[in-house]
């Protein structure tokens, strides 16, 4: 078993490992050592990369797997599972390729909780559904360990999170395929930072997936059976900028890449500001004023469907953001 690595020997080239077998039996140290390595790299990458969650690498192999057989299909095979026109669904889901004048080469297949029954995804092979239906609940189960995680790092109520957000209908999952790189041009996903709370990777033996830190890409290497996590817009506003919303960008490399992306979400009518715990409490004045959820993202939406001009009238968390007085 891989040990999480401690703060200090952390090379800076890499993002912290941490070891969640801890939380599945009584370690109170290792529990407590897993805690400070998550609350440091939420403080400074914003990234980190867990081993040991209790979602078995078969699995994670086996959608991978099947991922790359749905998207080796011809297209007008994929097309059939083209989002509906006029669903319900908080976002569309069912396969979309990103328009061809997108700076982001990739395309994808967006699925909700099957329970909701908004998810458009091939019967055959039989076991598609069912792998990925068990990633989504595998992954569900670690947000909600993380969350619980991130109640102790952030010195909240231990079930804050899991009351803060009761409501688990908008969380959702993408499996994701890159393009490979062209001779002139190698943009998979431009540089971004979630809207969400948190987001869970996991990845083929590609690579591509970089984090910035203090001005530097550092690369988020695959590494069979670990899951990658970061911190998003919610937790970032939540934490007054205690925790960092992690800069990151998938670049293409030589061959496809494949990914499931996991969005640990909010419900959309949620109002976000940053927390007393992180303001009143500790004489610190919001760096941020409130907002309803469901605005941001819609702001987030129309940088896509209408894209500005000028890179600098895109909007992202800034938006929100309260200059200091001088
Ligand atoms: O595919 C990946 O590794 C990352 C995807 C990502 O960052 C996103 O979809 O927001
Ligand atoms: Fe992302």
């Amino acid at each position: 078993m891989k040990m999480a690595s401690s703060m200090a020997s952390e090379p800076s080239t890499t993002i912290p490992t941490v070891d969640l077998s801890p939380f599945f039996h009584e370690d109170e140290a290792g529990r407590k050592q897993a805690t400070e390595i998550i609350h440091h790299a939420c403080q400074t990458y914003g990234f980190f990369r867990i081993v040991n969650h209790g979602m078995s690498t078969e699995l994670m192999a086996q959608a991978i797997k099947l991922s790359k057989a749905f998207f080796e299909l011809p297209e007008e095979e994929k097309l059939k599972f083209r989002p509906i026109v006029g669903s319900e669904a908080p976002l569309p889901a069912g396969y979309s390729r990103q328009p061809d004048h997108s700076p982001d080469k990739n395309e994808y297949l967006l699925m909700f909780s099957s329970e909701l029954g908004f998810n458009l995804l091939p019967a055959d092979p039989p076991e598609f559904r069912s792998v990925l239906d068990e990633c989504f609940t595998q992954l569900a189960r670690i947000g909600l360990l993380v969350e619980e995680i991130l109640n102790e790092c952030m010195g909240l109520p231990p079930n804050f999170f899991k009351e803060y957000n009761k409501d688990r209908r908008t969380d959702f999952m993408a499996a994701l395929r890159y393009f490979p790189a062209t001779g002139v041009e190698n943009n998979g996903l431009s540089e971004h930072q979630d809207g969400n709370c948190l987001t869970f990777v996991f990845q083929d033996d590609v690579g591509g997936l970089e984090v910035l830190k203090d001005g530097e890409w550092i690369s988020a290497d695959p590494q069979e059976g670990s899951i990658i996590v970061n911190v998003g817009d919610i937790i970032q506003v939540l934490s007054n900028n205690k925790f960092h919303s992690a800069m990151h960008r998938v670049v293409r490399r030589g061959r496809h890449r494949h990914s499931f992306a996991f969005f640990f979400n909010i419900d959309g009518e949620k109002w976000i500001e940053p927390l007393p715990q992180f303001t009143s409490k500790i004489g610190e004045a919001p760096s941020y004023r409130g907002f309803r959820y469901k605005e941001y993202l819609q702001l987030r939406l129309r940088n896509k469907t209408h894209p500005p001009s000028r890179p600098e009238d895109v909007i992202h968390i800034s938006h929100y953001a309260i200059s200091p007085c001088k």
